[in-house]
């Protein structure tokens, strides 16, 4: 590993290889530079972007609940109106107590402005309770909404989009964004009603004195630029920093989870992966420290600059005073209007921060979801769609190629063959020939690159997917240790007819995995994950097992079986094969072994090398042509063969085209 520290170097010799080295992770990628020069937009650019963000958090918000949305609206404006009032009704009541006469009389005319003003805080008081209330309910709903959006389109997505390094990424700040969309939702909510806040407010300090909203913008914009310009950071450094936290992600799970666990110890992979880890975060703590930095830089210069804009709206206001521009009543009205607005303006730039870094990363959700449409598959053709109830007889497969992205040869190149029902055929040859691909792409779950894969002469894509997926059962080499109970594990191989218990046993049975099962402390019922109390792990081959149970389940008139038998005991090997014999003469079987062995019974063997079929025929017609297989076949069973002694060499087969 030429870009990773020997674990047991000197620390000096350490330090020497973290400058030399780079890991692979850390370099820029190509969707950072897009993602910084959005990031880099100076305020003006903010403030054109804010309306569309609050607006897409509407949006949102309105999908996932359109009773609180409204609430929170009408609550919204209400608050700002009532602020108003509220000001103005302050302003009389200052006006009657500042007026000559017996304080008796003045507090008797400035009662009904009291009980005005009185009023109005309690209104507004009852808005805000409303408010938080319907704010409360939305967040879950919203939190829904999106989250399964997302989860939607990556269930959906073709398998290819997991080979793509830049979907990852992509998929991990989508999720990010979407966990964003409450915070953007409520950011939204509050802003506008900060910002109702701050237009009662300045209307009725405009009712005052012109000069003093003047004044008033002077002592609270500094503070709203010094806001923005951390929230522009902190988005900047997130952005910079998803490929790196996507490794520290990667490092924790290596270094605290199960799976992990045995390698770790017995490869002695301690240290290694602690220096992983120590680069990655140097790096890290570094970005961080100096963002910290920064972002305290701005907001004090931004604090500082607001005091004394906040001073000379002060002095004005004496100014104003002592020059006779204004009564004493407005005077100390603009006072508690001034410290009202700069309350509300804080709200405002605060959320204004808030929304546009949570926009951001919404922004990265709603990307994602756009540009993941190009990875769906192409939608079906409507209702007519619907398929008529026919098997699936014959599987024509022509010229099909598949090459992976970013590499330079086909993994399957130009292969045609044709299985007709009942036949049993098998995918044999070297590891990386291709027989896992081809059985990927026969079973729709990828695409070729290059020719036709046809069942009952129709091209694939001319069939619905879901319709034909139904039909194909899929054991893969790479099975999921799904973390539900073992019937469950069983029954997710047809989970659209919830299929009983009887048909699960029956499925368990011809995967010999029937009575392992009944072995378990809870028999079916028993959870197949050892991270949650009570729960169990089996060995390689009772899992195995139950993931061969798993394709027989389902009828299915296609049945692919990639290395179904790898880890399984020679008994239960056997076995299985007797199962999967038993459905020559009706349905299609394709396995995939280097077990050659198995597949003595196959009625064809399709032999790939470099993804490219090189032979073809029945066992004893392979084996007298003399090629490929015979050469595999014969060097497998020299293995078993009794006659040859440790003094007499085995001889080495020819390898032949
Ligand atoms: N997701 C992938 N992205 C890129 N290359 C891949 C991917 N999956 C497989 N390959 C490459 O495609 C080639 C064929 O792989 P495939 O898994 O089809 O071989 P196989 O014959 O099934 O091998 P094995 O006997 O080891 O299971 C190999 O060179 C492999 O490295």
């Amino acid at each position: 590993m030429p870009t990773t520290g020997h674990p047991d170097r000197t620390p000096a010799s350490a330090d020497a290889g973290r400058r030399d080295s780079v890991l692979p992770e850390l370099r820029e990628m190509w969707w950072e530079t897009g993602v910084r020069a959005r990031a880099q937009a100076g305020l003006f650019a903010v403030f054109s972007e804010l309306p569309r963000l609050v607006w897409s958090a509407l949006v949102v918000s309105w999908r996932a609940d359109r009773l609180r949305t409204s609430i929170v609206a009408s609550t919204t404006v209400g608050a700002g109106v009532m602020a108003a009032f509220g000001l103005l009704a302050a302003q009389r009541v200052l006006v009657e107590l500042f007026a000559g006469g017996p304080t008796a009389d003045k507090v008797l005319a400035a009662l009904p402005a009291l009980v005005a003003l009185a009023a109005v805080t309690a209104l507004r008081a009852g808005a805000a309770a409303a408010m938080g209330y319907a704010q409360n309910g939305l967040t879950p709903k919203v939190d829904r909404e999106v989250e399964r959006g997302l989860f939607e389109v990556t269930t959906a997505v073709r398998l290819e989009a997991f080979d793509a390094d830049a979907f990852a990424d992509d998929m991990e700040r989508a999720s990010r964004g979407a966990d964003s969309t409450t915070g953007l939702v409520q950011a939204s909510m509050n802003l506008l009603a900060g910002l109702a806040g701050v237009l009662a407010v300045a209307v009725a300090v405009v009712v005052v004195h012109p000069l003093l909203l003047l004044a008033l913008l002077v002592a609270t914009v500094p503070n709203g630029w010094a806001s923005l310009r951390a929230g522009h950071l902190r988005y900047r450094t997130y952005a910079a920093g998803s490929v790196r936290r996507r490794r520290l992600w990667l490092l924790h799970r290596l270094m605290a989870e199960r799976d992990s666990a045995p390698e770790l110890r017995s490869y002695g992979l301690r240290g290694f992966l602690l220096d992983q880890y120590d680069r990655v975060m140097s790096v890290e703590t570094g970005i961080q420290l100096a963002l910290a930095r920064r972002v305290t830089t701005t907001t004090t210069v931004g604090a500082m600059i607001g005091g004394i804009a906040t001073a000379v709206v002060y002095v004005l206001l004496g100014l104003l005073l002592i020059d006779g521009q204004i009564p004493l009543a407005a005077a100390a009205t603009c006072v508690i209007a001034v410290q009202s607005a700069q309350r509300s303006l804080a709200v405002v730039t605060f959320q204004i921060d808030r929304v546009y870094t949570e926009g951001q990363h919404f922004r990265d959700y709603t990307g994602f979801m756009s540009r993941a449409v190009d990875y769906l598959p192409s939608p079906s053709a409507g209702p007519g769609r619907t398929e008529p109830r026919q098997r699936l007889q014959q599987l024509t497969v022509e010229a099909v190629s598949l090459r992976y992205p970013d590499r330079d040869t086909a993994a399957v190149d130009e292969v045609s063959l044709s299985i007709e029902a009942g036949q049993t055929v098998a995918f044999v040859g070297e590891n990386g020939s291709g027989k896992s691909t081809l059985a990927t792409m026969i079973a729709t779950l990828r695409t070729p690159t290059g020719g036709t894969i046809r069942y009952n002469g129709r091209p694939t894509e001319d069939w619905d997917t879901d319709t034909l997926r139904a039909r194909i059962a899929v054991v893969t080499q790479e099975y999921h240790k799904w973390p539900f109970t073992a019937a469950t594990n069983i029954a997710i191989g047809d989970i659209t007819t919830t299929p009983g218990q009887d048909r699960i046993e029956a499925a368990a049975a011809r995967a010999v995995a029937h009575d392992m099962i009944t072995d378990l402390p809870h028999g079916y019922e028993t959870l197949l994950d050892r991270t949650f109390a009570g729960g169990q792990d089996l060995s390689g081959g009772q899992w195995q097992r139950i993931t061969a149970a798993r394709g027989f389940l389902r009828d299915a008139d296609v049945l692919i079986m990639d290395e179904p038998s790898s880890a399984l005991d020679p008994r239960a090997e056997d076995a299985l094969f007797q199962g999967i014999r038993d459905r020559q003469g009706h349905a299609i079987t394709i396995l995939i072994t280097h077990r050659l062995a198995n597949v003595r019974h196959a009625d064809r063997i399709y032999v790939l090398h470099h993804g490219r079929l090189v032979e073809a025929g029945t066992h004893d017609e392979l084996m007298t042509s003399g090629g490929r297989y015979a050469d595999l076949f014969t060097l497998q069973a020299a293995g078993y063969d009794t006659t040859h002694t440790s003094a007499a060499p085995m001889p080495r087969q020819p390898a032949s085209a």
